[in-house]
């Protein structure tokens, strides 16, 4: 009945916060699936032949997610259908994606998105916005160490993330889907610092009250 979805760049802490806040509300986490997206991988290879499947990809298995999601109350999901867009556009201004293509995509993502009278909404609840800097979401994807995202596979992905960092900032601050908030990333780290993961639990407490899921 009610999803709140995680949003922020690569290795911002997305599907960590995502894993404990549904612990903390005892509801179900919805993940990316990275290590199952068979597109990914070619996506990190060429990404102007696969910005356009890998898309698609994505807003089928997101919409499926969706879709389960949306039975229980508070479920999880770790990161929101939105930020595909985000991605793509971005490609798109880099010459790496077809101006046509996105219209397309775009058009498609707002159909699948609208709501329908007799249908439940598939709108997120409520967006939690992970903001991080680009020497900590650096700092995070070496940590993790998906060989396809290390700058040691490809120096140039380092323009690429930061060119992703400047168009993060814009897109949260337009988003308008559902109520939103932002977490301090950098300074917060809820992984390990018992104090930290409170701090973040709360706030988003306080917001799941005041927004009336909680
Ligand atoms: N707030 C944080 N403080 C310290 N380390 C973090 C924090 N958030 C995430 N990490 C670490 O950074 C890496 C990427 O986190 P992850 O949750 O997979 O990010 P995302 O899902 O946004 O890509 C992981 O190794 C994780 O343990
Ligand atoms: N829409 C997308 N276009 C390009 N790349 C994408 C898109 N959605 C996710 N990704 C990539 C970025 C990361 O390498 C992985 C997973 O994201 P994460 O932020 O680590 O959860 O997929």
């Amino acid at each position: 009945m009610t999803v709140i979805v995680l949003s922020g760049p690569i290795g911002a802490g997305k599907s960590s916060l995502t894993s404990i806040l549904a612990e903390h509300l005892g509801t179900q986490a919805f993940y990316e699936g990275v290590d199952t997206n068979p597109i990914l991988p070619l996506y990190y290879k060429d990404m102007k032949r696969y910005t356009f499947l890998l898309n698609t990809y994505l807003l089928n298995h997101r919409l499926a997610q969706i879709n389960q999601a949306i039975q229980d109350k508070n479920s999880v999901s770790d990161r929101s259908i939105y930020e595909d867009a985000l991605f793509f556009k971005m490609n798109v201004d880099n010459q790496i994606a077809d101006p046509t293509e996105f219209k397309i995509y775009d058009s498609l993502l707002e159909n699948m998105m609208e709501d329908t009278p007799g249908n439940p909404s598939k709108k997120p609840d409520l967006l939690i916005y992970i903001h991080v800097s680009l020497d900590t979401m650096l700092e995070r994807i070496k940590k993790r160490g998906r060989s396809f995202e290390q700058l040691n596979t490809d120096p140039s992905l380092k323009d690429y993330y930061a060119r992703l960092l400047k168009y993060y900032e814009p897109w949260y601050e337009n988003y308008n889907a559902s109520p939103k908030m932002e977490i301090d990333g950098n300074s917060l780290d809820f992984v390990v610092d018992e104090q930290a993961k409170r701090k973040v639990l709360d706030k988003i407490d306080q917001k799941l009250h005041e927004i009336g899921n909680l």
